[in-house]
């Protein structure tokens, strides 16, 4: 269970009354999660109901956090379907609670979808990249702190604990990354804030008349500004992979990209990339599963996940490289 910090009613009653927003009804721990402490919260007022979520961070820092929150407010403010940070009378919208950093978002309808179809990628393609569009203009910087320096310095941190063929995979496929990452292609790629994990299981659908409809997307905390062709290498390896082998599923991705390029075109650089930044995008989170697997925090990963898989997705992104589905 992710609540890490029990959260007193009067704590969460105080933070509803500094935002204006009514009274406690409810306070429920969410289960699930391996980052921060989560409660859904319920607020009464005026006779109306209200349903938000209550993050207190346990990793992020107080110096961090303002630019994964503002741009969460700047995405809602353009229309993408993102949980909003509420603001209290300053204006401020990252608070204290339990002497932790706190947000208090609103609850997406809905829920995840674990096994999507193409109807699902195409509209995560469609939305990411709207989102993409929609963040061009804030003004905040912050780098991917999961990104290519973060992966020089921790692969030879997790080398001592994988095999003889594991580790020659993490060197070579290292070796390949910073390599491309000196390329003029690498250069041209446009970039701008990127969610960096947007894995089935932070995007919610509920259903529509006509089918499932896009909720929104949450859980932007590792998000930071980096190529846009990065965010859609991850999720290529989640949205479009067959889970039990890793194997690219190519009428899902094709329906990912296709949606995606409908609202922004790839560019030349882009779709050179494509493969290799697939293959970033696998590194990237076999990387910190196995970091999380063997160097655990305090207060976080009660539940790792398994690294074993992101290892099968990058070894069958390098023997068959990401091109078919190319649009
Ligand atoms: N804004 C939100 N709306 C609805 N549900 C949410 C929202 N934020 C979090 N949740 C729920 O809480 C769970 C854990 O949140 P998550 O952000 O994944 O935690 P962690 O950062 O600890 O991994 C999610 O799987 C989801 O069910
Ligand atoms: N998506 C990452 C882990 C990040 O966890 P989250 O619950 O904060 O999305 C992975 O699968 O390794």
């Amino acid at each position: 269970m992710a609540v890490f910090t029990e959260v007193p009613a009067e704590e969460a009653s105080r933070l509803l009354a500094a935002l204006r927003l009514g009274e406690l009804v409810e306070l429920r721990g969410i289960q699930g999660g391996i980052e921060n402490t989560n409660y859904f919260v319920t607020s009464q007022q005026d006779g109306q109901r209200r349903d938000w979520v209550l993050t207190l961070f346990e990793r992020l820092t107080h110096e961090q956090l303002p630019f994964y929150l503002h741009l969460m407010k700047h995405l809602a403010l353009r229309g993408i379907p993102v949980p909003d940070p509420q603001s209290d009378g300053d204006g401020d919208i990252l608070h204290t609670v339990c002497g932790k950093p706190a947000a208090l978002v609103d609850r997406l309808r809905g829920a995840s979808e674990l096994a999507p179809g193409a109807g699902h990628c195409a509209a995560v393609g469609d939305m990411l990249a709207r989102m993409h569009l929609a963040a061009r203009d804030y003004a905040r910087q912050q780098p991917n702190l999961r990104g290519l320096a973060w992966w020089n310095q921790t692969v030879p941190v997790v080398l001592p604990h994988v095999d003889a063929a594991q580790a020659a995979l993490l060197r070579s496929e290292l070796a390949f990354q910073n390599h491309v990452a000196e390329s003029a292609a690498y250069a041209a790629l446009p970039r701008g804030p990127i969610h960096a994990d947007l894995f089935r299981d932070n995007v919610m659908f509920e259903q529509g008349e006509a089918g499932p409809v896009l909720t929104g997307f949450f859980d932007f905390y590792f998000a930071g500004v980096d190529t846009w062709l990065f965010d859609i290498a991850v999720c290529l390896n989640d949205w479009c992979v067959h889970l039990p082998t890793g194997a690219h599923v190519p009428e899902r991705a094709r329906a990912f990209l296709q949606a995606y390029a409908a609202r922004r075109p790839l560019s030349w650089a882009e779709r050179r990339l494509l493969p290799a930044m697939a293959r970033a995008g696998a590194l990237r989170f076999w990387v910190s599963r196995l970091w999380d697997l063997h160097l655990p925090r305090q207060a976080a990963l009660l539940q790792p996940h398994d690294p074993a898989h992101f290892e099968r997705v990058l070894r069958q992104r390098v023997a068959c490289p990401l091109t078919a589905c190319i649009p």
